[in-house]
Parts: C-alpha cells; sequence; structure tokens
C-alpha cells in the first residue's frame, strides 16, 4: 500500500489532482493511468494552478464540509491529510476561501480553534499559485509573539508543507545568529519574532523583504500593542505595501489605528464567534475562589497536592515569581513533575521544556504570560492563575491553554478580595463565564513552617523570595487598572511573613511614588494670594497628571507585562532584574496600611524632606514620571529655592525661618506644628545642614579644586610638593638621592629644545657616582654599627662571666671571716673540661645548697673547706674553661690529684 501510495505522490507531483483519478472499480491503483502521462511537469503544475484559479471565486465556505472542497493544490491536500486534518473548522472554513481570493484578513476566533491552519494553508497555496522559488526569497512572513508560539507554528507548517518546495525557517532570539544570517536570504517562509526579524533586517547584507507576498501577525493584539510597537512600526517601513495581509487573534484588534499602521486594503472581518454566547471555549470549566495575599501560596500547595494526576499550568505575574514559586513547590516536594518557563531562561532550555511539558501526562508548569497565548500544549487538565491576569482579554488566552479544539478542561481563578469586584465586572463585560467556588479549610495544607524554615536555613532562597516579593509588588504597582490592581489594599507585611521572610523587604518604588504624591499636595496647598489661581490651575494639573499618571503608568504596565511576555527580548526579565536590584535590600519595613492612613499634615511634614530626593530619584523612573517632574518643575523649584533661601542666611535667618515656616515654606501651619517641626528637623535638616554648609559664609561659597589647579596653586607658592627627607638615627638628615634626581630633571626641563645626549650623559655619570658614594658611606656606617653593637656585646658577656665567678666565691665562703685561701687560683680557670671526671669522681660536694643536694645524691660527698672552690657540676658544664689553665707555654697541668691534694703540695713546694 505504500508502494502505491509513493506512486500515487509521484503522480500528483506530476499534476494530477484527485487520487481518485487513478483508481479502478476495486479502488486499486491503475498503473497505466498513473504513469501514461507525457506531459512535462512544470506543464502539469500550469494546468493545475488554472484550474484552482478557476474554482477561487466560487468559493462558498457553507459548501465546505472538508479540505478536499477547498480548491487546494495536491502537495497542500496530502501534507493536511498526513497531519490528519479532515475538516475544517469555522474559522478555516470561513478564512481560508476569502484569503484564497486575495483579500486581506482581520480574523478572530476563540483559543484553540485552529487559526493556525487558517493562515498557513493560504500561504502555502499563494506561493504555489506564484510558483514561489527558493531564489525569490522572501514570500511570506509570520510574525508571533514569543519564540515558543513561533516554534509551534513553525513545527505545523513543516507538517502540513512537507510535500512543498518552499524553503521555511524559524527565525527567533537565542538561536545562532549567523547561521540564520546564511540561510534568511533564500528563505520562502520566515516564522519569526519582531526583534529578531528586524536584527536581520538591520543587520543581514542580503536579506531583503522587497518581493514579500504575504504578512501573517499571529496573535495580532498583542503584536501590535505596546511592548512591540517600535519594532513593529520600523519592520512596517521594510515591507512592501502590496501585499496580502492576515491579522489572527482570540481577540482581535479593531483599532483603526493599527488597522491604518498596516495599511490592510478593505479588509475581511471573520469573526467566527462573535455571536457565540461566551467568548472561551464551551467545554472549559471556569471557576475563581477569592483568597487572601498571604493564603495564596498554601492555596497553590494544597491544589497541588489534591491534584497529583493532572496537568496543570499555572501562571503567574512575572519571572521572578515563577523562580520563587517553582523553587518553593520544588522543596516541597508536591509528587510531580515541576517545571517553569520564563523569559529569563535560555532558548535551549525553554524548549526543552516546552517539549517536556507537551510530553508529559501529568505535571505541573509554572509560568509567565509568555505561555498564555497560542502555544497548543496537549491535554492541559487544569489552568490556575496565581495571580491576576492584567485584564479580560490576557485571562481569555490563559484559559484559552485547555480546553482545545473540542477538549475539556478547567480553570481556577484566584482573586485577591481587592481584585474580586472590578476584575469580575471585566470578566462579565467579555462574556466570560466564572463561577465561584469556595475552598474547603479541611484539605488546605499548611506551609508556612516550613518556608519559615528554609528561608532561614538557605539565604539563596530567602534571597529569591525577597525578590519575588518586590517583583511582585512592582507588577501589581505597574498595571494600568488602578481598580483591580491597588498595592494600598494589600497587607505587604503579612504576605512577607507568608513567604517566610522575617523582615519585609524594602519596597523603593512605592516610598517614591508616595514621595511624589505627596510633593505634589504640598504644591496644591500652597495659600498665597499670587498662587491662588495657579493653585488652583496645579489642582487641575495635578489631576491631569495623575490622571496621565494613570494611563502612562498603564502604558508601562503594558509595557511591563507585555516586556513580561516577550520571550523575545526578554526586557520584562531584565525589568525584574532593576528592580531586584533595588529589593535585594531587605531591611526596613514598609507597612502600606498604615501609611495610607497618615494624617495630611504629617504627610505634608515629610514632603519637606522628601522634595530635595525627588531631584534625584531613582534614574528609571519612568516617562510618565518625567512628565510630571517635568510640569510640576517650576513650583518645585519655587519651593526649593524657598527652602535654599531659608538655609541659606545666617543662623538668625533660619530661625527666623522656624518661627514663621509658613512664609518661608509656604505652607499651611495647622494645629500640628510640633510634627512638623520634629519631622522637618529629622529629616530635612540634613539638607538644611548642607545648604547651610555651604552658603553659611556664602561669599565663600567655593569649588572644589581640581588636582592640576591645585598643583598650579602650589608652583605658584614655591611649595616643593614630594620632597623625602631622611634622617639618621642621630637625626642627622641624609642626603637623598631623589633629591639629585630631582635636580637633575629640572635641568632638563630647563634645557630647551628636547634632551641633550652628552648633558644626560654627564648628569647620569654624576648621578652615578653620587649613588656609589652614598651607598660606600651606608656601607661603612652599617659596618661600623655592627663593630660597635659586637664589642659591647663581648664586654657585656665579660661582665656575666666576672660576675658569675664572684658570685660563686661569695657563696662558697664563709661571711664573716675572708677567704683565706685566696691566693689559690680560680679552679675555674686551672681546670678545664677534662678535668671534669676527675671532680666528679671526688668527693666533691656544690657550693650552694641545690647544689649540694644534688652532688649528694651523686656523690655523697664529705663536704668540707674544698667544697667552696669546686664549682659546681653545672657551673662547670657552663664554663668549662673555667677549669683549664695552662703554663706559661700554653700547656694545660693536671696533677691527677684532688684540689687539696694539690694544694697540699702546693704549700710545701711554696714552703721550701
Ligand atoms: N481542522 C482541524 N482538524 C483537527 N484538528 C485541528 C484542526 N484545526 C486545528 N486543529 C487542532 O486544534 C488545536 C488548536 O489549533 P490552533 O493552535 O491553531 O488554535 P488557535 O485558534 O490558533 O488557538 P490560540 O487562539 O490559542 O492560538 C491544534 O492542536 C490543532 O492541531
Amino acid at each position: 500500500m505504500n508502494n502505491k501510495l509513493n506512486k500515487f505522490k509521484g503522480g500528483l507531483k506530476r499534476g494530477f489532482k484527485n487520487q481518485d483519478d487513478f483508481k479502478g472499480k476495486k479502488g486499486k491503483f491503475k498503473k497505466k493511468e498513473l504513469y501514461k502521462s507525457k506531459k512535462k511537469p512544470w506543464e502539469l503544475i500550469d494546468e493545475e494552478l488554472a484550474e484552482l484559479q478557476q474554482r477561487y471565486p466560487q468559493i462558498d465556505s457553507a459548501n465546505i464540509k472538508k479540505f478536499t472542497d477547498f480548491p487546494l493544490s495536491g502537495k497542500t491536500q496530502e501534507g493536511l491529510k498526513g497531519a490528519n486534518y479532515d475538516t475544517p473548522t469555522e474559522i478555516q472554513q470561513e478564512a481560508i476561501g476569502l484569503a484564497l481570493q486575495g483579500n486581506d484578513i482581520l480574523g478572530a476566533a476563540k483559543t484553540g480553534s485552529g487559526k493556525t491552519l487558517a493562515f498557513l494553508i493560504p500561504i502555502l497555496e499563494g506561493l504555489y499559485r506564484l510558483k514561489w522559488s527558493q531564489l525569490d526569497g522572501l514570500g511570506a512572513l509570520i510574525i508571533s509573539p514569543t519564540r515558543e508560539l513561533a516554534y509551534q507554528t513553525f513545527e505545523v507548517l513543516k507538517k502540513i508543507g512537507k510535500f512543498h518546495d518552499f524553503s521555511a525557517g524559524l527565525v527567533i532570539g537565542g538561536k545562532f545568529l549567523r547561521e540564520e544570517r546564511d540561510r534568511i536570504s533564500r528563505t520562502n517562509i520566515v516564522v519569526c519574532t519582531p526583534g529578531r526579524l528586524l536584527q536581520h533586517m538591520d543587520e543581514t547584507v542580503n536579506f531583503t523583504a522587497d518581493g514579500l507576498q504575504m504578512l501573517v501577525l499571529d496573535e495580532a493584539d498583542r503584536i501590535l500593542d505596546l511592548g512591540f510597537s517600535q519594532s513593529m512600526n520600523a519592520i512596517i517601513t521594510n515591507l512592501p505595501s502590496e501585499r496580502q495581509t492576515f491579522l489572527f487573534s482570540a481577540t482581535q484588534t479593531k483599532s483603526v489605528k493599527d488597522l491604518a499602521r498596516l495599511s490592510l486594503k478593505d479588509p475581511m472581518y471573520v469573526s467566527v464567534h462573535e455571536n457565540a454566547e461566551h467568548s472561551t471555549p464551551s467545554r472549559l470549566e471556569q471557576n475563581y475562589i477569592v483568597c487572601e495575599l498571604h493564603e495564596k501560596l498554601s492555596v497553590l500547595w494544597s491544589f497541588l497536592k489534591s491534584h497529583l494526576k493532572s496537568k496543570i499550568l499555572v501562571f503567574v505575574s512575572c519571572c521572578k515569581q515563577v523562580k520563587m514559586v517553582f523553587e518553593t513547590m520544588r522543596r516541597l516536594r508536591p509528587g510531580v513533575t515541576i517545571l517553569e518557563l520564563h523569559g529569563g531562561m535560555n532558548q535551549l532550555k525553554r524548549v526543552d521544556v516546552y517539549n517536556k511539558f507537551c510530553r508529559k501526562q501529568n505535571a505541573v508548569l509554572f509560568a509567565t504570560d509568555i505561555a498564555a497565548r497560542g502555544l497548543d500544549i496537549p491535554a492541559v487538565n487544569w489552568v490556575i492563575q496565581l495571580d491576576c491576569p492584567e485584564d479580560a482579554n490576557t485571562y481569555i488566552h490563559r484559559v484559552g491553554r485547555t480546553a482545545r479544539f473540542e477538549k475539556e478542561g478547567e480553570s481556577l481563578l484566584i482573586l485577591l478580595p481587592s481584585e474580586e469586584r472590578a476584575m469580575l465586572q471585566q470578566l462579565q463585560a467579555k462574556k466570560i463565564p466564572v463561577e465561584r467556588i469556595r475552598v474547603n479549610p479541611k484539605k488546605m495544607w499548611p506551609i508556612q513552617q516550613k518556608l519559615d524554615s528554609l528561608c532561614a536555613s538557605d539565604p539563596s532562597f530567602k534571597e529569591l523570595v525577597q525578590r519575588a516579593f518586590v517583583a511582585y509588588l512592582r507588577s501589581v504597582f505597574l498595571m494600568g487598572n488602578k481598580d483591580v490592581f491597588d498595592i494600598h489594599k494589600l497587607d505587604t507585611d503579612l504576605y512577607a511573613r507568608s513567604l517566610g521572610l522575617a523582615i519585609s523587604p524594602k519596597i523603593r518604588f512605592l516610598q517614591r511614588e508616595k514621595r511624589k504624591n505627596a510633593k505634589v499636595e504640598k504644591i496644591i496647598s500652597r495659600p498665597d494670594a499670587q498662587n491662588v489661581k495657579s493653585s488652583s490651575d496645579s489642582e487641575d494639573s495635578e489631576k491631569g497628571h495623575s490622571e496621565k499618571m494613570d494611563s502612562s503608568e498603564s502604558e508601562n504596565s503594558d509595557v511591563s507585562s507585555s516586556e513580561s511576555e516577550d520571550s523575545e527580548d526578554s526586557d520584562s526579565e531584565n525589568n525584574c532584574s532593576h528592580l531586584d536590584v533595588n529589593s535585594s535590600e531587605n531591611t526596613g519595613k514598609v507597612v502600606i496600611n498604615k501609611e495610607q492612613n497618615l494624617k495630611n499634615e504629617s504627610e505634608k511634614a515629610k514632603i519637606i524632606s522628601d522634595s530635595s530626593d525627588d531631584e534625584n530619584s531613582d534614574s528609571s523612573a519612568t516617562d510618565s514620571e518625567a512628565v510630571i517632574h517635568a510640569n510640576r518643575s517650576a513650583e518645585t523649584e519655587r519651593t526649593q529655592k524657598h527652602m535654599k533661601s531659608a538655609t541659606s542666611g545666617s543662623s538668625e535667618k533660619t530661625n527666623k525661618s522656624k518661627n514663621n515656616p509658613e512664609k518661608t515654606f509656604n505652607f499651611d501651619v495647622t494645629e500640628d506644628d510640633e510634627l512638623f517641626t520634629v519631622k522637618r528637623n529629622m529629616e530635612i535638616d540634613e539638607e538644611e545642614v548642607d545648604d547651610i554648609k555651604l552658603t553659611k559664609p556664602s561669599a565663600d561659597k567655593k569649588k572644589p579644586l581640581s588636582k592640576f589647579a591645585t598643583a598650579k596653586k602650589l608652583q605658584k607658592k614655591n611649595v616643593k610638593v614630594n620632597t623625602k627627607v631622611v634622617f639618621d638615627d642621630d637625626g642627622e638628615i641624609l642626603p637623598d638621592a631623589m633629591k639629585q634626581s630631582v635636580l637633575v630633571q629640572a635641568e632638563y626641563v630647563e634645557n630647551e629644545g628636547g634632551i641633550n645626549i652628552e648633558v644626560a650623559k654627564r648628569h647620569m655619570k654624576e648621578e652615578d657616582k653620587f649613588d656609589k658614594k652614598l651607598y660606600r658611606e651606608r656601607i661603612t656606617a652599617k659596618h661600623k654599627q655592627e663593630r660597635i653593637k659586637k664589642k659591647e656585646k663581648e664586654r657585656a658577656k665579660k661582665k656575666i662571666a666576672d660576675s658569675d665567678s664572684e658570685v660563686e666565691a661569695i657563696l662558697g665562703q664563709d661571711e664573716d671571716m675572708g677567704n683565706p685561701l685566696d691566693f689559690i687560683p680560680d679552679p675555674d680557670k686551672l681546670y678545664g673540661s677534662d678535668s671534669e671526671g676527675s671532680v666528679d669522681g671526688s668527693d666533691s660536694s656544690g657550693s650552694d645548697s641545690s647544689d649540694d643536694d644534688e652532688e649528694e645524691e651523686e656523690d655523697g660527698g664529705d663536704g668540707g673547706r674544698m667544697q667552696t672552690f669546686e664549682p659546681s657540676v653545672k657551673k662547670r658544664k657552663k664554663n668549662p674553661n673555667k677549669y683549664t689553665t695552662g703554663h706559661a707555654d700554653g700547656a694545660i697541668m693536671d696533677t691527677g690529684l684532688s684540689l687539696y691534694d694539690d694544694e697540699e703540695i702546693a704549700l710545701k713546694l711554696l714552703q721550701k
């Protein structure tokens, strides 16, 4: 059968249009029919095209039951068949025919209703009709908001277009740019994300879109919104205006401005579900619960634990939040595969995660809105929206990841009490049926303690949580719809606690915003008559500002969230990183609710301190902030001038200003004067003091001198810098070689017209001589010093030796009577070490008690006079030479007798 099919395919390639043409009565293929055609291939193609085109005007969507009812080429038919696409969906029925007829299309249909084929089929057919080849370059462009969606579309294109001869390419960020460069100019159908396409348009030399025939914007409303506006405007300018354009989305744009940007020509608006009861798939069961912010994680955990056999997709607001929730759940080990997907991941990992989640039967994927649009992940049972979606459209796309193409699915939206009312209104307006369900408290799994211990035991985890905490709050803060997203209604402290953080991280953007609001309030409250009008004006303008702020915040939020979706540029991730830098500081505590209740007076008092900071406010301030700042800069400047004039004068003046702050600062002073003063003293004084420091002797207000200016000044005053005076031990100044060098250099400087080699040589020689002399002197002085030291040491040694013998003598004699044997030479001098043995063997005893004891032990000596002269063994050991003496000739005399005997002999000799 396969062989036959292959032959049949061959037949198709030769231009035959219908499989049945080649079958006999029994349904078998007729080989003869199949191979008998003698026509050239291009002739067959021409014939086929002519016939197809002939049928285009007669396309009636009502008559289309199967794909084969469309006038489609054999190759496309075969591709569709191979991919098991038999019956077109509603949007396909409607849109394909109109597209084949050459219309621009604005296609809208529910999620999972098959919009992808609705534009891919016309693309294949359009290029086939034009006999597009590789040499013709780019013929069709499909732009997707995310890499994953582009990848998925490319996969479908490969499936249904595999019998065509076109070249197709996936051009998305994070892939090999050089490889793409080599191929993109030869690619007929490019599926891409806006950023990467623009990069090629800018950088790839031979890539041109001049021949483009068809442009598709998948998720068109997203592609055309602010997040991509810059890239898209640039891309559109590079495209030929003569082309066919298709815009598809479940939440289609009808903005005339958008359509004008794309220069659509009489576009056909195809919205197949416009009159449907609901804008979400009918088989989707949608629920919501209301829970406090600090309960969210445990609700999620409890849900996962009770749905371990499901495939669940969990949406959160930003990538830091994904990382945190993923890491938390991973560490808690719910017993199911857990995955994460966000723009901060590299492309390979993203594709890997996407494929893994597609393959898995039971798994949980935590993702940002990069997974919200277009992704066709099979068999997702649940979509959980842990963080409230930006708007109803985002909700539709998120829940659309389940209940796709006639399948069933469920969704759960987790709302905070502050979000409930406004969000439900939005959903209702969009015909989205959601039903409230309640969490059974008995089924809740508390995780607080685990989180506490995780944060306490792992600093990196704690940091992750801190970052996520701030990132989440920032995402709420940046959301445009303040009815839904009111950060001031959140108990951030409790939320921090619930995440396991002992202290709430600092929320800088909130503090900045508060300062700004306070500043605006301060300006409005200025009472002076001249400013009555301007005050009211400024009030108006403030309203304008706040409106502007709201709108631009909303823009920002769009950008932020959209960029967070944009996997391609992953700027959102950068956004997150920005705020993380801020967020990493976790000291301080912000209790929003309390702050909200601050009295006006105290806020006013704070204004003074904050107004100075405003100028230096974060460089990452948004445009809206800049606008506000610019608009009220005149007022601010004036206020600051007042402040400076109040502080720049004498202290008396400062006191005055304190006494009459109304006059000085143009503030309404209420009964709460004390608080006002204290606050100012506490918070503005720093700046005031700075001002005073700078301005007190206002005439002396000087600029800090630059290094160059300082050097010049010193030179003028003839101060020699970098001179070193070296003193010797006696306090004498030592000549310094450096001095000589400096002098020499000075001569060089004086010698105009460059360096004179001869003079230089001479100076070098002189310097060399000087160095040598200096060296010799130092060495001589050093040697002298050493000699002196040595002598001193010897002298000291001698002294000790003398004193030693003295001590021995004294200790050995009777204190009352002098030593009767003084004439006897010192035995130390008489006996050397050699005499030791004899001494040991004699009846000697120590001279001092201790020594006596020792010797008694050793020898059991008999005491007696002789003891006195006998140095202890120790002493002998210490001074072995003391017991040796010599004759004039230097020979050592040793009688071999004891000292006593020697004495006897000596006396006898003397008597003689
Ligand atoms: N004619 C068809 N026959 C059978 N299955 C189809 C047909 N058309 C589309 N599908 C399947 O329906 C699913 C959804 O299709 P697709 O992704 O094109 O929907 P979509 O409308 O683009 O959704 P989204 O709005 O979420 O982007 C896919 O799995 C696709 O294979």
